[in-house]
This record gives C-alpha cells, structure tokens and sequence, in this order.
C-alpha cells in the first residue's frame, strides 16, 4: 500500500500518534481530525482488518520498548486510545464510502511554469471534488506510484470543477519536481480527498492574509470565497517572496485586485537589495504595515516563516481563535 521509500510515511504516522495523544483531553477536536485521517486512508485501500494489525504491531512494539515501565493499566490505556481512534477512523471512512469516491482521477488540462520553480496546473477531476477553500489534497503521479504528497488548493469552487496548484519543485522532492517540470496537458494525476481545516470565519472582521511562497495557494482560495460571498471586509494579502522572479501569481492577484475594490494585495521580497518594492521579511513587514488587532488573519508558507508570524501576532494581543493556519505536510 505504501512506498518502498517509508520516511515520510513513518512521519506521518508518529505525528498522528501525537497527535491523538495530546488531543486526548479535547474529544471534539481528535473526532474530526480522526474523521478525516479515516476518510483520507480511504486512498491506501485500508479496510476495517487493517487497523487490528496494525493496532496488534504498535502495541506489542510499544511494550517491547517501555521494557520495565509497561503495565497492565498502561496496556489498557494504550489500547483503549488506540480502539477508540481506530473505531473513529473506520466509521468516518465507512460513512464517507457511501457518499465520495477514495480518491479521483483528474485531467491536467493546463501547465504553466510561472518561474524557474513554480508551476500552476489546472486539473478536472473526473468526479464531483467537493472542498472548503482553504483546504488541500494529496496527489499522486504514474511517475512515482503509491508516493502522496500534499497542496492546497487555490481557487474557491468553480462551477466546472476545477482546481488549480500551487508547486514549487523542491530539490529532491518527487512529487513536486514531477508535478512542476515533467508534467503536460493531457497526464493524469490522483487526488485523495480534500482535508485540512483552515476556512473562513463568519466574524464580518477585516482579514489579513500572510503568504509565503506557494503558501499563497490557500489563502488566495480564501480571498476568492471572500470575493464570491458577496461580502465587503477590507482584505490585506500579504505576499512574500525571496525574489521577485518568485512573485509567480502577480498578474492574476493584480486582476483580483482591480475587480474587488476592498482587497489590497502586498507583494513584499527579502533577499534582493535592488528590489524596487517593499523589501524585508513576511513577520517584520507585516508588523511595520499597520495594527491587526481587530483583523481576522490567516497565516500560510514556510513552516518557520508561519511559526515567527504568529508567535508576533499574539504577542500584539490577537486571541489564538482569530489567527488561522494549517499543519500541512510539505515534500521532503
Ligand atoms: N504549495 C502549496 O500548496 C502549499 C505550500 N505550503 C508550504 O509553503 C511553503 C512555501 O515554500 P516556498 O515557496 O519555497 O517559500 P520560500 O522559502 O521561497 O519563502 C517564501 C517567503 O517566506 C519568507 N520566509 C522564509 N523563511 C522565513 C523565516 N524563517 N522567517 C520569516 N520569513 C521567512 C521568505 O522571506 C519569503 O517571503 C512550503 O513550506 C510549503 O510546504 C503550504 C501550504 C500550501
């Protein structure tokens, strides 16, 4: 089911084990993490006998290492908690079974490599591909067959069921080194299904949006949902690039712009002196620009560019619920 190369896969695993274990005491959020890790290993082909497998393999390998600290109520708990999330996983992807496909085959109907690096590709799924804008699916290429990797969407929903993404080939990076400069019109890519749970708030707040790099895939869906919703909230988007080569969706932000009156886009580059812009870093700009302390913010790129950014905007007094991001798994 999985890759001969596991690295990712073992990631993957270990962090949705902590995960589950740190969300223990807050059920509301573990079942709908859980509900859509299950929906998600719909893909894989795992069925309901799976989970005891595995279930079976974790426990007797935990015990093996817990050496003298493993007990019997120890044993308990784990398998209390490991039953419980199992039991989530196999209920939201039997439920999911009767309503949507495990995954989609979709059409790349248009490459465009925008930079040196970065590509946007139009696909139509073959299948209804119901989504929030915000969130991100998974992709596979015949190329590198059972290796899944993820990006966001970034257009709200269209009536022809499109979806456009944002790759930036990563050195070493399969998927997206595949996705950016060996893919054409006409191949044929998987999807699994949409996750991820970064979405518009209802609050009527003003919004400011901080992308880095292809980290703007998701918040320009959000800005998109914002423009079709009939809603008028000022929007400030934030756009950071390294060089300005990288600013690779420009025109289309500039053509947003110009038909919403009450969007701002900020194209904002760091590591090139002569840039005839605004310069400096995503954390560093946004703070110098304006106070956000009545904004609604949603905050998407590199992890470490996110992680600064938000650690800034609590410390300017914004509550933890206004301050939208998500965990997503980038190549490696
Ligand atoms: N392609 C997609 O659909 C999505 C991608 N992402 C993630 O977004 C990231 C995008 O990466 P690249 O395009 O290569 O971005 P990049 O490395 O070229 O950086 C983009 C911007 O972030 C800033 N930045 C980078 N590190 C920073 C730091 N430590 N502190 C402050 N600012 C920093 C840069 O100055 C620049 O403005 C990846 O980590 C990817 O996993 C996230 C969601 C969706």
């Amino acid at each position: 089911m999985f890759p001969p190369a596991m690295d990712v896969q073992r990631d993957r695993l270990f962090g949705a084990l902590t995960r589950i274990v740190w969300m223990l005491d807050s059920p509301g959020s573990l079942g709908g993490y859980l509900g859509q890790l299950g929906r998600d290993h719909r893909k894989y082909g795992i069925v309901a006998e799976h989970y005891t497998a595995v279930g079976n393999a974790l426990i007797a390998t935990i015990r093996r290492f817990a050496a003298e600290a493993w007990n019997t109520e120890i044993e308990a708990a784990w398998v209390a908690a490991y039953t419980a999330a199992a039991d989530l996983m196999i209920g939201s992807a039997d439920a999911d079974a009767g309503v949507s496909p495990a995954w989609w085959l979709a059409e790349v109907i248009d490459h465009e490599l925008r930079a040196p690096d970065i590509a946007v590709l139009t696909l139509r799924p073959g299948q209804r591909l119901d989504f929030t804008p915000g969130q991100y699916v998974s992709v596979q290429t015949a190329r590198w067959p059972r290796v899944w990797r993820t990006f966001s969407i970034a257009n709200a929903p269209r009536a022809d069921n499109t979806i456009k993404l944002h790759v930036r080939a990563l050195p070493g990076g399969w998927v997206s080194t595949a996705l950016a400069r060996h893919t054409r019109i006409g191949d044929q890519l998987l999807l699994g299904p949409p996750v991820g749970t970064m979405a518009l708030t209802d609050s009527g707040r003003d919004i400011l949006c901080v992308a880095g790099g292809t980290g703007l895939a998701p918040l320009k869906a959000i800005v998109e949902q914002v423009i079709a919703s009939g809603r008028r909230p000022g929007v400030h988007l934030l756009v950071g690039a390294r060089k300005a080569v990288d600013l690779y969706d420009m025109a289309d932000l500039v053509r947003m712009e110009s038909g919403f009156p009450w969007l701002r886009v900020l194209p904002v580059v760091s590591e090139e002196p002569a840039y005839d812009g605004m310069r400096g870093r995503l954390p560093d700009v946004m703070e110098r620009f304006h106070s956000w302390a009545e904004h609604e913010v949603y905050v998407c790129g590199p992890a470490s560019m996110v992680n600064e950014t938000v650690r800034r905007l609590q410390r300017a007094g914004i509550p933890p619920g206004r301050i939208h991001r998500d965990a997503i798994q980038g190549e490696s």
